[in-house]
């Protein structure tokens, strides 16, 4: 799963016309994880977040879902159903990949909604580098100022814990203007 991950983030920096992403030492066993992902059925309501729609915090995460579906993701400010495919990954940009790139990918919005009558299961792989790590952006002038992956975790967790929400890289803006 690493190697193809690493694989993808180089393949996605080639394509902006970069040799290397710049994380691959920095991104390995002890940083990138994988999380697996259980959601109860809900008989109450078709209409329950399994998962809070969010952006993850990675350079990209790597998706095994189920055929039960429940995926959704933010495309064109409408929420798309991910059909589930035996045969296929699902691979979303993270939060990094955009500030590395400078807004060129964006890291997409997605969210799961609750089967009301079967268990649904996933495994995500997220590929992140250690806490120490700079995020600088690949071009200059930058729309991010320069982060440690360590404070942006930090400041996503205070968010979350004052503001009950995740605000994740408007927090970084150089011109500060959406906050
Ligand atoms: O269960 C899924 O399909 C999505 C999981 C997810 O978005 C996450 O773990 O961050
Ligand atoms: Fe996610």
């Amino acid at each position: 799963m690493s190697e193809l991950a690493t694989t993808l983030a180089g393949a996605l920096a080639e394509s902006l016309g970069y040799d290397s992403w710049g994380f691959p030492e920095s991104c390995n066993k002890s940083t990138c994880f994988l999380r697996l992902n259980h959601y109860p059925p809900c008989p109450f309501s078709s209409d329950i977040f399994g998962l809070m729609p969010h952006t993850d915090s990675d350079f990209l995460t790597i998706l095994n879902q189920d055929q039960v579906g429940g995926l959704q993701l933010m495309k064109d400010s409408k929420w798309v159903a991910v059909k589930p495919n035996p045969s296929a990954l699902i691979v979303n940009i993270g939060d990094l990949f955009q500030a590395w790139s400078n807004d060129v990918y964006k890291s997409v919005e997605h969210k799961v909604m609750i089967n009301s009558k079967r268990d649904r299961y996933s495994i995500a792989y997220f590929l992140c580098p250690s806490y120490e790590s700079t995020i600088g952006s690949c071009k200059k002038p930058s729309i991010y100022k320069d982060f440690t992956f360590g404070e942006y975790r930090k400041q996503v967790q205070e968010d979350v814990k004052t503001t009950g929400q995740k605000i994740g890289l408007p927090r970084f803006l150089l011109q500060n203007i959406s906050l």
